[in-house]
């Protein structure tokens, strides 16, 4: 499946979401990055069909997003950003629910929410009270329940926002193991590492204006001939850290060594580094 989104434009009144965003989507994890208020909640919900884009339009595999709503549900499993669930029934009793109202066949379901709760390792959990759950166990639930009905579209809403670092890796995975052939995977995050774990392409948004990168080594190359390393005393970088932008920095004893976004050699003792995909973002995002 190839999603094509083209000219979208949404406003709240005079504030305007996205203006003219244009994407191509392959099959494979794809990343909508941006920080917060850029639109990446409003995208994701009008890929989810609960808003309308006000010009534009979506399609793929002949389906039009808007004339077709109906039919886009019916292939997608949605995660959104505050995905709330009663607290006081279990994970299976909440897949049971969500289940049957996405239409899966009763003779189906038990069978489907077993699966579901074994790929997003849940199943040990299963009949235990979703208010016990940890953060990273209730994003799980939530991908099971986007998981329901065999999917072929699957948009997550800022999934990792609020995890601990090892539910956060726990959680990049399973995002891996979603990948199938054909199927196509929308994350939004304002986290550049979730984006160098798990994703095929990317765009970045800002201001409701999108760019795509074919991978994230493209976006890393964006800060290319900008990106310094410097190792001196604590006296020069308190000078540095004035004029320049300084992505990170540590202190070695008496000595201390950084990273610095500059268009020219920012000190002598400053040799060019490669760039991660952090300062891509950075410099791309800053411009
Ligand atoms: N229902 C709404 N009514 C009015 N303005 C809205 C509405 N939804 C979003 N906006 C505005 O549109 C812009 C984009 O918001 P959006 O939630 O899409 O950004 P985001 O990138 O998802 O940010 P965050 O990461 O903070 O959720 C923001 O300026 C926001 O205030």
């Amino acid at each position: 499946m190839i999603l094509q989104i083209e000219q979208v434009q949404k406003a709240f009144r005079k504030k305007t979401a996205l203006e003219d965003v244009t994407l191509t989507i392959k099959p494979g994890i794809f990343g909508l990055l941006g920080p917060n208020g850029a639109g990446k909640t409003t995208l994701m919900r009008i890929l989810a069909t609960i808003l309308r884009p006000d010009r534009g339009s979506i399609t793929a595999d002949g389906i039009d997003w808007t004339r077709d709503a109906h039919r886009v549900r019916a292939m997608l499993g949605y995660l959104p950003q505050d995905f709330g669930i009663f607290r006081n029934v279990t994970a299976r009793e909440v897949l049971a629910y969500i289940g049957t109202l996405k239409g899966v066949e009763k003779g189906q379901l038990k069978r489907q929410i077993d699966a579901v709760l074994e790929e997003v390792n849940l199943t040990a959990h299963a009949d235990k009270k979703v208010g016990t759950f940890s953060g990273g166990m209730r994003r799980r639930l939530g991908i099971a329940q986007a998981l329901l009905g065999d999917p072929k579209l699957i948009v997550i809403d800022e999934p990792t926002a609020g995890l601990d670092p090892e539910e956060r890796v726990r959680f990049r995975l399973l995002l891996r193991r979603l990948v199938r052939e054909e199927r196509v995977v929308v994350l939004s995050t304002h986290i550049v590492g979730d984006v160098e774990a798990v994703c095929d392409q990317l765009a970045v948004i800002k201001k409701g204006k999108a760019h795509l990168f074919a991978s994230p080594e493209e976006l890393a190359q964006v800060a290319d001939g900008r990106v310094w390393r410097w190792v001196g005393d604590a006296r020069e970088y308190a000078l540095l850290e004035e004029k320049y932008r300084i992505v990170s920095s540590v202190s070695r004893g008496s000595t201390m060594e950084a990273r610095i976004l500059s268009d020219t050699r920012p000190s002598e003792a400053a040799e060019p580094a490669t760039p991660s995909l952090e300062e891509g973002y950075l410099v791309w995002v800053g411009e």
